[in-house]
């Protein structure tokens, strides 16, 4: 995996904004037609995606990396309503990726030999 990997998630929009929204994806792309830029992702999720492949296709690596010794960071960002507290705190019906990166920490550290492991979380939510 390279080192920095850019997502985006588009969420769903309101019956009022799908009227009025030009951009359109194109697989990893997004863009206005009849416009001639484009912008290239190394992924772009659709409306339709659930947060579970996000978890899935690139934070569950990083997070199996960091019980190997490996420092890694994900953070979401975006303007506000645009969905960063859904990706990354979800609900009890669909939990966001912390919560799975947590499931998962613990699952990872039951199965490596290491005896100890001191796990610190720390939540960070910056608004500018
Ligand atoms: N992928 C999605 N599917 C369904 N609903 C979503 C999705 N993403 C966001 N929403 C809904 O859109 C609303 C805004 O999302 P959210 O609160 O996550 O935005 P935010 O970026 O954290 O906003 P803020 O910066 O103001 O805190 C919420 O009601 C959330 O449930």
């Amino acid at each position: 995996m390279e080192r920095i990997h850019v997502a985006v998630r588009a969420r769903p929009l309101s019956l009022e904004d799908a009227k009025t929204s030009p951009w359109r994806i194109s697989g990893n792309s997004i863009f206005i037609p009849n416009h001639s830029f484009k912008f290239e992702f190394d992924k772009i999720f659709n409306e339709h995606c659930k947060t579970v492949e996000v978890y899935e296709t690139h934070i569950k690596e990083i997070v199996a990396a960091a019980v190997r010794g490996f420092n890694g960071t994900v953070f979401a960002y975006g303007q506000t309503n645009s969905g960063k507290t859904h990706t990354m705190r979800g609900s009890k019906t669909e939990p966001g990726v912390i919560p799975q990166a947590v499931h998962d920490l613990f699952r990872m550290i039951e199965k490596v030999s290491i005896p100890l492991h001191l796990v610190e979380p720390g939540y960070v939510a910056s608004a500018h």
